[in-house]
């Protein structure tokens, strides 16, 4: 059955400027349908003028909307989020239409998004400053938070509801004001979500998304770049794009927050619960159809235990269901597009050609449609296939035996990059010593299912920096003003 929407108003095709859903000046840009390929609509293919206009108007609303008192933003942002939880039915559908993902998941992520839409709009109103004891006689020394400004957030397709809500909700929270690029394959839940914000009283200017293709995006974001009055950039994505803003906010010294790729170790100990091990696994590797910053890229399995465990993970993925969001039996989905999928190929073909032997799936689905690729667990991986180096963002378990605690952590950190780390272990003196040991901003101990609004998330080493979540997630909205008042009398 073709997936509808109940409210067909939350499927937006325009740009929201200033409070006002404007039409696009130049070309349109299709949305379409990963399963197959068919259009859902269109949306503005903006460019510089348009980012330049949200940005006149995120400045122009920042003058009010930081001095809007917290409990006042709070309440703003409290009825977003009942707004987004009361369509979650919708909004699940689009994230599913766009980004293809099996509608229980595109439905749980809009529960996840909300999540930290509420966490933010209760941490509205506990920006803490703190008075500091001076250490000269007869002054008074404060340090005042305040918003950064401007906020531009650059989002990935991966997770069109949650990627949008973890930026915007503490931008909000915080007093800033944003502009918005949602990744051109997944525009329309984010149009939706600004609809609702618009709904629940975010006041004109304070929030204002554009959308572009993947060959005007560049334009668009130079423009935020360029300009002194976008105070901060949040983006979550790829490594090389996160570098690029790196250098390029460089001249206006921005503010960065900056999620990027990840490669993460999935270590089994010999003394693991081996069930537990392998649906941590499934939970970690397969959610979104292992297109997820988070998901484990390497596993390393050890020498005693490895066969056994992969034969118990070989049984549970054959078993997964693989078809369109519009099926409601289906476990994975379509990869995001044509890219994706030619990358999750190379990678299992060079693993084969370098020795790995596939024990389930191991192509494409043809049957299903271009976009399809089975889920895939590979034994003999090693440090020299290009699934080791590089993020393969898709349904492929590649298996490494190794023997010793001090190889394999070795092997978990011979990686530039930094983001979640898993592994697991019923000997508690080995469990710390491996947290200790893991280079990783996140690390899960018997656990696959890590993400939660309440916890910092973000990385180290090349997968970024800045943390999203929790208090600190609202933090890095903020400045430190340091205030000194001197003797009166
Ligand atoms: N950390 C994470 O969660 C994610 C990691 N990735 C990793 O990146 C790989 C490639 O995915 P991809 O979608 O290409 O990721 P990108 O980093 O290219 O895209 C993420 C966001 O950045 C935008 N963007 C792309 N190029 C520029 C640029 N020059 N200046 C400013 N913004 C830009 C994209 O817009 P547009 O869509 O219009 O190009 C999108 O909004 C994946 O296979 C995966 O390994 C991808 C997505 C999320
Ligand atoms: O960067 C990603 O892949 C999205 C974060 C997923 C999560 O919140 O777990």
């Amino acid at each position: 059955m073709p997936l509808t929407l109940q409210r067909t108003e939350l499927l937006r095709s325009r740009n929201y400027i200033a409070g006002e859903w404007r039409e696009a000046t130049g070309s349109q840009l299709d949305v379409t349908d990963p399963a197959t390929g068919a259009l859902i609509t269109r949306v503005p293919d903006s460019g510089a003028c348009e980012a330049r206009e949200a940005a006149e108007a995120a400045h122009a609303a920042f003058a009010t909307w930081r001095k809007v008192p917290a409990k006042q933003r709070a309440q703003i942002i409290k009825r977003w989020n009942d707004l987004v939880l009361a369509h979650q039915d919708d909004l699940g559908t689009l994230v599913s239409m766009e980004q293809g993902k099996p509608l229980a998941e595109g439905k749980g992520e809009i529960v996840y998004a909300a999540s930290y839409i509420e966490w933010f709009a209760e941490e509205a109103t506990r920006m803490n400053g703190e008075i500091i004891p001076a250490p000269v006689a007869g002054r008074r020394m404060f340090a005042v938070k305040e918003p950064v400004g401007v906020i531009a957030a650059i989002t990935p397709w991966n997770f069109p509801a949650a990627m949008i809500a973890r930026k915007i909700a503490p931008a909000l929270a915080a007093g800033c004001t944003v502009v918005c690029k949602p990744a051109e394959d997944t525009p329309l839940t984010s149009l939706a979500l600004v609809r609702l914000a618009e709904e629940a009283g975010v006041p004109p200017g304070v929030l204002n998304i554009v959308t572009a293709s993947r060959e005007n995006t560049p334009e668009v974001v130079d423009a935020w770049l360029d300009d002194p009055r976008v105070r901060k950039i949040t983006f979550t994505g790829s490594t090389p794009v996160g570098k690029h803003l790196a250098r390029r906010s460089a001249d206006t010294l921005k503010k960065l927050s900056l999620e990027l790729g990840g490669n993460a170790p999935f270590i089994v100990f010999e003394d693991a619960d081996l069930d537990a091990a392998v649906e941590g696994l499934m939970a970690a590797k397969f959610r979104n159809g292992g297109q997820t910053c988070v998901c484990p890229n390497r596993v390393f399995v050890q020498a005693k235990v490895h066969d056994t465990f992969s034969e118990k993970l070989a049984a549970r993925v054959k078993a997964l269901k693989v078809g369109p969001a519009s099926d409601a039996s289906s476990q994975i989905g379509p990869m995001i597009n044509a890219r994706a999928v030619e990358k999750i190929e190379r990678h299992v073909q060079d693993a084969v050609a370098r020795g790995a032997r596939v024990l389930v799936g191991g192509g494409r689905l043809p049957e299903l449609g271009p976009r399809y690729f089975a889920p895939t667990v590979l034994v003999g991986a090693d440090g020299t296939m290009a699934c080791a180096s590089e993020e393969t963002f898709g349904p492929v378990v590649p298996l490494t035996r190794f023997d010793t605690e001090a190889e394999v952590i070795a092997a978990a950190n011979d990686t530039p990059f930094g983001l979640a780390a898993y592994f697991y272990s019923n000997d508690i003196r080995r469990v710390w010593r491996v947290a200790d040991a893991l280079e990783s901003g996140i690390v899960g101990i018997n656990e696959g299912a890590i993400a939660a609004e309440a916890a910092p998330f973000g990385g180290v080493k090349e997968s970024g920096y800045g943390r999203e979540g929790s208090t600190h997630g609202l933090e890095d909205y903020l400045h430190t003003k340091y205030v000194c008042q001197g003797q009166l009398d």
